[in-house]
């Protein structure tokens, strides 16, 4: 019997269709050498355009098809010279991930090449953690608020819940089972100066009982930003309030050759975001070269997630194409000192691919 993944693709704005559309070539070029699995496309137009458009960024039938689905593929949303008149940015993923419950950012760091970065001594898999990042509550829980410009100040609020600190941190130390690295699980936290964190920690602490065979550790979040530039192969696995994991992991997207090399997804317990952690892009958009690799490594996540042998296998072989393809230096997009186009280095991968799923 066929098992049918529907996956819903919102390519979005900016350069975020322009990386959707190489995954889904790539998935639609992986389902034929799987056997027993189907792969269904649903495309919905989102973000920016169809706020213009219609007035709603998330029209309720697109809501629809992702809560119906297996997956969601997502490219980028929002460009900062569009807002809403409350002066914030339309970001319908925040929506997204609040609706459908998606707790865990899981954002991994992997380097996969000598990347133009300041750690000029690390090599490929040499620099290999996941930042597992609490995507519902946190400093965004304040983001409904609207700024008052007469008054004297602003305030957001910061919300941790017992339920949404426990949930994170159970996942981080999953994730960390998982991986055949150190087996330690970082709470990157400001407990030296916040109750909330004061909070989360002591839920992680009791969280890390569960799990005895996992080393748990604390950080302060200054310091981290630090150690991670520092000694980046120390990361296993750092799980961290919303807002420090949003900037975090661009800082960690850049020990690794920058935003077009890091992937993300949003999981809850009952449905998936597969979007990679960069943006919309709108400095390089419609020229045809941004990196389409965050994107792919996304498409890999779904796959892995999907708990299927085959899709596992598949997952595999596109890990492994990227890595063969970046293992030749000609194959660079210009954010990683290269000429490449976008659908020039998706074909460097398909031929790779075809290599690693036989
Ligand atoms: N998840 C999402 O949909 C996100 C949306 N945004 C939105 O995107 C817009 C742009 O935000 P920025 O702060 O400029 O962040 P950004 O991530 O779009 O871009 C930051 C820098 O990284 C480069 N970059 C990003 N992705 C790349 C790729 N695949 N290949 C090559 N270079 C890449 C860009 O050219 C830029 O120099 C804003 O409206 C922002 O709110 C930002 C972050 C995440
Ligand atoms: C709208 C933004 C908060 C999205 C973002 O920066 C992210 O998902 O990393
Ligand atoms: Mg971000």
């Amino acid at each position: 019997m066929t098992k049918t993944y529907k996956i819903v693709v919102l390519g979005g704005d900016g350069i975020g269709p322009e990386v959707t559309d190489q995954a889904v070539r790539l998935l639609k070029e992986i389902q034929p050498q799987l056997s027993g699995v189907a792969f269904e496309f649903d495309e919905h137009s989102v973000g920016v355009g169809e706020y213009q458009k219609n007035g709603d960024a998330l029209p309720e039938t697109a809501f629809e098809a992702c809560r119906n689905s297996d997956a969601i593929l997502l490219g980028a949303m929002g460009l900062p010279n569009v807002r809403y008149p409350n002066g914030k940015e339309i970001a319908p993923q925040l929506d997204l991930r609040e609706k459908l419950d998606l707790y865990g950012g899981v954002r991994p760091i992997e380097l996969f090449h000598e990347a133009d970065t300041p750690l000029k001594n690390y090599g490929p898999g040499e620099i290999d953690f996941v930042l597992v990042r609490e995507s519902t509550e946190g400093i965004f829980a304040g983001r409904d608020a609207v700024a008052d410009l007469d008054a004297d100040e602003s305030l957001n609020i910061i919300r941790i819940t017992r339920k949404g600190a426990e949930r994170v941190c159970r996942m981080a130390f999953e994730v960390a089972r998982k991986r055949d690295k150190a087996k330690k699980v970082s709470l990157i936290d400001k407990a030296n100066v916040l109750s909330t964190m004061v909070y989360f920690r002591h839920i992680f602490d009791e969280v890390a009982k569960d799990f005895p065979d996992i080393t748990a550790e604390h950080v302060y979040v200054d310091a981290s930003a630090l150690f991670m530039v520092r000694r980046p192969h120390d990361f296993d696995v750092m799980v961290t309030e919303n807002m420090f994991g949003d900037i975090l992991s661009d800082l960690a997207a850049g020990l690794v050759g920058g935003m077009g090399m890091a992937p993300s997804a949003d999981i809850g317990d009952k449905a998936a975001v597969f979007q990679p952690s960069h943006g919309s892009a709108p400095d390089i958009a419609g020229q045809g070269i941004a990196n389409p690799i965050a994107m792919i490594l996304s498409a890999v996540m779904m796959l892995q997630w999907f708990d299927n042998d085959e899709t596992r296998r598949a997952g595999a072989a596109l890990h492994a194409a990227v890595a063969r393809v970046l293992s030749d230096p000609s194959n660079r997009t210009p954010d990683m000192g290269g000429k490449l186009s976008t659908t020039q280095i998706t074909d460097a991968i398909s031929i790779a691919l075809k290599d690693a799923l036989n």
